[in-house]
């Protein structure tokens, strides 16, 4: 665990002196957008058009954030267009590592030994933290966005003249919804359990867990009467979520300290999370052995004795009754 300072690997575990116990993450720096035909998207620059195989995806099974790109890159059918490879599930003194013999599949482009040297390759002097994912282009040799929550939205649409898919997870009447449900979702769930896992003070720690099962909480009320999280069809809202539930009871509950109770115990949420899991082609995505693995033997400031619990023995195969809400389709 560490990042690149001017170029050069500094092996160094999060600073929360500075901000009273509170684990605080880094915004992402590299935000150019791929669109269908190449001009600026949001931010960054001009020059990404969307074509079959020009670009790569480098993820970890284990990364909840890598695993929303994963999601899209299925549903959108972009799997013959955009090429992956995935690093280690062990992030150890070097960080992310394409290590063939504990879990990757190697550095699919240039056979690198470590994520820092795509950084270093796309920015010799790069200074940051070096995360996943990390969409590359093939053409440019650029790195050309390290953020999850943008290259989605890329995903969702900057291909459609491609692969003729053009099922919308960001549909324009639900957008601001969307924004809203993603904001309490971010800050209290996929973010919250990190802040609650990462923080070292107490006070830092309750302030997380309170928000992680605050936002639950309402995420059961809501899923009470509707089938997703905004409205009577899957968004992108859900599947943001997703990544995160999934992991749950394996990871949060017991390496982050959210254990108030398991999701398992929540009724509505534990059905929404099984209907999710079984979606079309999802599952494949799914890697429990990766997303344990990674936690579990990589943070040894919080598991130093690196031991990677057995269960628990939750089978998301099985049946849920969501089937009860009305349910439109997203394209
Ligand atoms: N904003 C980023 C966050 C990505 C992120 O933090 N990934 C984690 C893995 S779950 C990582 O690579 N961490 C390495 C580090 O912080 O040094 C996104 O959503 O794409």
């Amino acid at each position: 665990m560490g990042l690149l300072v001017e170029g050069q690997w500094q092996d160094k575990w999060y600073d929360t002196d500075s901000s009273d116990g509170k684990f605080k993450r880094e915004s992402a720096q590299l935000r150019n957008w791929v669109t269908a035909d190449g001009t600026a998207g949001p931010s960054g620059d001009a020059g990404f058009k969307a074509e079959s195989g020009r670009y790569h995806l480098y993820v970890s099974l284990a990364c909840p954030w890598a695993h929303r790109t994963l999601i899209f890159r299925k549903l959108k059918e972009l799997e013959n267009h955009i090429g992956v490879s995935v690093v280690s599930p062990e992030m150890l003194s070097n960080g992310w590592s394409f290590n063939t013999s504990t879990g990757s599949t190697g550095d699919e482009l240039f056979g690198s030994e470590f994520l820092h040297q795509i950084y270093t390759r796309h920015k010799a002097d790069y200074s940051g933290r070096v995360t996943v994912p990390v969409l590359w282009c093939k053409q440019t040799h650029r790195i050309v966005s390290n953020e999850s929550s943008e290259i989605i939205r890329m995903f969702n649409t900057a291909f459609n003249g491609i692969t003729g898919n053009h099922d919308d997870y960001y549909p324009a009447p639900l957008q601001t919804m969307i924004d809203r449900v993603n904001g309490l979702v971010y800050y209290n769930i996929n973010n919250g359990v990190y802040k609650a896992g990462f923080a070292t003070t107490q006070a830092a720690y309750e302030e997380a867990y309170n928000g992680v099962f605050m936002a639950l909480d309402s995420v059961e009320k809501i899923l009470e009467n509707n089938r997703y999280l905004v409205g009577d069809r899957i968004t992108e809202a859900d599947w943001r979520l997703f990544t995160t539930l999934v992991r749950f009871d394996a990871v949060y509950h017991g390496h982050f300290k959210c254990n108030r109770q398991r999701l398992e115990e929540f009724s509505n949420i534990s059905n929404y999370l099984r209907e999710l899991f079984q979606w079309p082609g999802v599952v494949d995505t799914v890697d429990l052995h990766h997303i344990k693995r990674h936690y579990y033997f990589s943070h040894n400031t919080i598991n130093p004795s690196r031991i990677v619990p057995a269960g628990p023995a939750i089978d998301f195969a099985r049946e849920h009754n969501r089937t009860r809400l009305p349910a439109v389709h997203t394209s």
